[in-house]
């Protein structure tokens, strides 16, 4: 392989490549003088003209993004939302906004090409071979429409133009672009339009609308030496059921709630939770009960009246619940997360249930203090896209709880930590995985893990 010039290899510059199967991330990958180029926005199959966007001349592989079509595939589609179209962005001389990735791929395609990574991330990394199916998820629970794969996002990130306006990044770059509607973003959030605000003073903003119909709240990070009186002008033209927090040098550490209550209410089959502007929630409005029903079945067994459980990456408690209720009054929760805002909304929603200790602090760091042979008998595993890792999982091979769902959002890492479960003895009973995130490359598994048999 030669390196070649560098105006050869300079981002911009396009090649002519006929893509291969789907990698982790989403990519199509194609070769290009024996080198692995990862293509953005393709599918399997086609031929495409893609600009290089990382193609650095010794790098082992490179980037790329289709900017034109020669040979479409039969699962190419419009793309859904104009701004993430890469072939328009190109055109208008700009590159697509991050978050809609797979937009130009027809629903069911989406689903089998992630269907087809987890496969590949298990066996590469946890030797199984298992054939995968990605569930569709519909908006509602009585509908079982999923609305083509839109309004799904009960929560939604923004940054701000210099201008002052509503924005999003391009992919893996700096580079902001104006955005309107959202098509991913539920009616709830679209319906604030906030795309109309003159955000001046504001760096980024982050919304919330429950899939429950509560209030939704808007988080404003403001800019070095604005004050929170700067969003009086703003927040007149939010609805007044809206409540709004700011976070920033003028406001302090935790937001500052400005209007309403600063945190918004969430209903899970009929249990209440708090979230307030700096916690983690699951993004999918169907998510929290789709994965609670998948955790608690993968747990089928070993959870019983007084046992003692482990909800370990908890966040604001969504499964520490189900897990409470479950156990009973003589029953144990442990409820560990890392995050302290997130931790402060568990502690908030628990603190009329003694069965549940929230404890906040990384997840291997408890487990020293709290973990130990027979400490749990069935442990809810949830970590972020790094995944547990190898302490925590070895520190659960010595807990040996009778099962442990595992959700992961992140096949790669999922597969990386079944692999050393597997090398201690452990089996993969049951996997199953759901189209949380359509129109990008993302994919929830939910995988019930027992131990040994004795
Ligand atoms: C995928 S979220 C899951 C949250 C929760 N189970 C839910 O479904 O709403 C992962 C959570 O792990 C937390 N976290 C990340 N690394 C951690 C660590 N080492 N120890 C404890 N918590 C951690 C994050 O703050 C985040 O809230």
């Amino acid at each position: 392989m030669s390196p070649g010039t560098e105006q050869e290899n300079a981002p911009g510059r396009t090649l002519e490549l006929r893509l291969g199967p789907v990698a982790h991330g989403g990519h199509m990958v194609a070769r290009h003088e024996g080198r692995v180029v990862f293509v953005r926005h393709g599918l399997p199959g086609e031929l495409v003209r893609a600009e290089l966007t990382d193609a650095a001349p010794e790098a082992t592989f490179w980037r790329a993004d289709v900017v034109d079509v020669l040979e479409p595939s039969t699962h190419r589609r419009d793309h859904v939302w104009d701004l993430a179209d890469s072939l328009k962005a190109h055109r208008a001389g700009r590159p697509p906004v991050g978050g809609a990735e797979f937009g130009h791929i027809a629903l069911d395609e989406q689903r089998r090409l992630k269907a087809a990574v987890v496969s590949e991330q298990l066996e590469r990394l946890a030797g199984l071979e298992l054939d995968v199916e990605v569930e569709p998820v519909a908006l509602r629970e009585d509908s079982g429409d999923d609305a083509g794969g839109l309004a799904w996002r009960t929560r939604c990130s923004f940054s701000v133009t210099a201008e002052g306006r509503l924005a999003m990044h391009a992919h893996r770059s700096e580079t902001l672009i104006p955005v309107g509607p959202m098509p991913l973003a539920t009616e709830e959030i679209n319906r604030l339009r906030l795309w109309e605000l003159d955000l001046d003073g504001v760096e980024r903003l982050e919304v919330a609308a429950p899939a429950c119909g509560s209030a939704p709240l808007v988080v404003f990070t403001l800019a070095d030496g604005v004050a929170p009186s700067r969003l009086t002008d703003v927040l007149a033209r939010l609805s007044p059921e809206v409540s709004a927090s700011a976070v920033g040098p003028d406001a302090g550490r935790a937001p500052l709630t400005v209007r309403g209550r600063g945190s918004v209410s969430e209903r899970v089959l009929g249990r209440h939770y708090t979230v307030t502007g700096e916690g983690f929630w699951q993004i999918h409005r169907r998510a929290p009960e789709t994965l609670v029903a998948a955790a608690l079945e993968a747990l089928d067994g070993a959870l019983a009246p007084g046992g003692q459980v482990a909800d370990l990456y908890a966040g604001a408690g969504l499964f520490t619940a189900p897990l409470a209720d479950a156990v009973g009054p003589a029953g144990h929760v442990l409820s560990v997360e890392g995050a302290p805002g997130t931790s402060r909304d568990a502690r908030r929603t628990f603190k009329r249930r003694p069965e549940v200790a929230v404890v906040q602090g990384r997840v291997e760091r408890v487990l020293r203090r709290h973990g130990g042979a027979g400490a749990f008998d069935a442990v809810v595993l949830d970590p972020p896209r790094a995944g547990a890792g190898r302490e925590t999982v070895h520190q659960l091979v010595e807990a040996a709880p009778r099962a442990i769902a595992y959700v992961a959002c992140d096949p790669a890492s999922f597969a990386r930590d079944l692999g050393w479960f597997r090398k201690a003895g452990w089996q993969l009973e049951g996997l199953r995985a759901f189209d949380l995130y359509p129109m990008t490359h993302h994919v929830e598994t939910v995988a019930r893990l027992t131990p040994p048999r004795a």
